[in-house]
């Protein structure tokens, strides 16, 4: 994600000023040109990295300081709440209520990426329980009903459209009936996009408002273009009342930094960012978990967030009772493989963890992770339940199995042997995890039940991970930092809650 390369910039910046042992003006005015020369690569607008500067000098200053403050960490401070400031349009959005009825449209320029996220939108809400349905009210396109249609099947969204009708405004409003009827509590209506921002589109979108009367107003935007988000979200906001912005393909530019803070200097909230083609691919967009997972200071509640979201509540239970039963079985690894595939990319899912940045996590050594994942989970597919099932599959694993196993699957022997060591290892990871014991008592943990976690997880964690968070003190600040309740949260959603 080239978002990440800016946060590497400014994380580097501070990094390089933490090593200084006095802070002087010429330690701050070196970090600040960095993060400056960072913005501006970004293509964040030229007064905007002013404002940043200025405000970060107002709130660092080193003479009026008293001598023993900690300016390393005064600094640190100021750049976070600054960068904050510069992507936080200090307007909420509209959020759509399960079980109560919404309409939702969405409006952009051709090849925005209006389409694709409307279907992902929809499926983010699929999945926290919602009954999402998609109208394609774009007849000015040819193709993009058929796009939407293929999209919506993949994800088993209803949708509606029409190959015949050529009035948006009547395919808006018969598909709105309709889904009505069916109960659906958020319905996404798809409009017609133009190359640029032209009086036929906005007479449109205006039209098809005035018919549907959404409860909000959705302005996709392509993020490759930078600071002409500024004059992109203005027009539109003039003229479609949008209540909130989706900026997409943040994934591949270098600008994505500038759009967003474009966007936000014209008051519109970005709700969430589009990091790619695929359907997982949208990220929710909030100003203050963002800024911290850009600077690698992680985001735990959107990782709760995600592990709920591919492990629902009733199916914790199940997973912690076959955890506390202390069998670790190879179907149980193929689970939490198909689940972490579920959570998409894991550079996001890492970017969520304190003390990484997704930077760490280069893209192709991503896609390596991933397809060796797919790849045990082809071996497995060839297996037999009793060898999935068993508590200690290495025993039962004689020559001639191993071989019907890795002609089954079309892989080598030593395929194979190498998909059982990962699991060895694994299920050793996960045979110190069922002693993690967390009390639930509403929340609130006890000191001593606090230090009881810290230690257990210091056992747990595998080394590596253990010093990305800043060894035994990075994740003590880390446990108090998140309280009983959502430590619980996430360990139960990993199915190593306590009682
Ligand atoms: N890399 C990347 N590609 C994206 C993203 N979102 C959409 N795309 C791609 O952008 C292209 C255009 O997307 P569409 O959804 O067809 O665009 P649209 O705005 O609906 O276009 P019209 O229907 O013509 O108005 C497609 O190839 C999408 O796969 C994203 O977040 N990242």
């Amino acid at each position: 994600m080239v978002l990440a390369q800016l946060g590497g910039s400014i994380t580097r910046a501070l990094a390089q000023m933490s090593k200084a042992t006095v802070v002087d003006e010429k330690v701050l005015g070196d970090c600040l040109n960095e993060i400056t020369r960072a913005l501006l690569q970004s293509d964040v607008r030229f007064q905007t990295v002013r404002d940043v500067q200025t405000n970060i000098r107002k709130i660092v200053n080193l003479e009026t300081l008293a001598a023993g403050t900690n300016k390393h960490r005064i600094i640190q401070q100021a750049v976070f709440s600054e960068l904050c400031s510069m992507l936080d349009p200090g307007k909420p959005a509209f959020v759509p209520k399960k079980g109560k009825p919404s309409v939702v449209m969405f409006v952009g320029l051709q090849g925005s990426g209006k389409t694709t996220t409307c279907t992902k939108y929809a499926r983010y809400y699929q999945l926290k329980g919602f009954k999402p349905s998609v109208v394609c009210a774009d007849t000015f396109r040819a193709g993009a009903f058929d796009q939407l249609k293929q999209n919506a099947t993949k994800a088993r969204i209803p949708f509606y459209g029409s190959y015949t009708e050529s009035d948006p405004v009547k395919i808006a409003v018969d598909g709105l009936e309709r889904f009505r009827k069916e109960n659906s509590d958020l319905i996404i209506i798809d409009t017609s996009g133009r190359h640029k921002q032209e009086a036929a589109l906005f007479e449109e979108m205006r039209q098809v408002a005035e018919a549907t009367k959404p409860d909000l107003v959705i302005f996709v935007m392509d993020g490759s273009i930078g600071q002409a988000a500024f004059g992109q979200a203005q027009a539109f906001k003039q003229s479609a009342s949008v209540g909130a912005v989706i900026v997409t393909k943040m994934d591949g530019h270098a600008n994505g930094g500038g759009a967003l803070s474009a966007v936000a200097a014209t008051k519109s909230p970005v709700i969430f960012i589009g990091t790619g083609e695929h359907l997982h691919e949208l990220e929710v967009f909030d100003v203050r978990p963002f800024v911290s997972r850009l600077l690698g200071m992680g985001d735990l509640s959107g990782l709760i967030d995600k592990i709920q979201d591919v492990i629902p509540a009733d199916k914790q239970p199940e997973l912690l009772a076959k955890i506390s039963e202390g069998t670790f079985t190879l179907r149980l690894l193929y689970e939490q493989f198909q689940n972490l595939l579920k959570m998409g990319s894991l550079g996001q899912v890492f970017s969520m963890l304190p003390g990484f940045n997704s930077e760490l996590m280069p893209k192709g050594q991503e896609k390596d992770g991933q397809a060796k994942i797919k790849r045990y989970m082809t071996i497995m597919d060839s297996m037999t339940d009793a060898e999935l099932d068993n508590p200690n599959p290495k025993k039962l694993m004689t020559e001639s199995r191993t071989i019907r196993i890795a002609r089954g699957s079309g892989r080598q022997v030593r395929d194979v042997m190498d998909m059982l060591e990962e699991y060895k290892r694994l299920a050793k990871v996960f045979g110190k995890m069922k002693d993690l014991k967390i009390p639930k008592n509403n929340g609130k943990m006890s000191d001593l039940s606090q230090n009881q976690t810290i230690q257990q997880l210091v056992k747990a964690l595998p080394p590596q991970m253990l010093k990305q968070m800043g060894g035994v003190p990075g994740l003590k600040a880390l446990v108090n930092k998140m309280g009983g309740k959502d430590i619980n949260k996430m360990l139960g959603g990993l199915g190593m809650g306590g009682d």
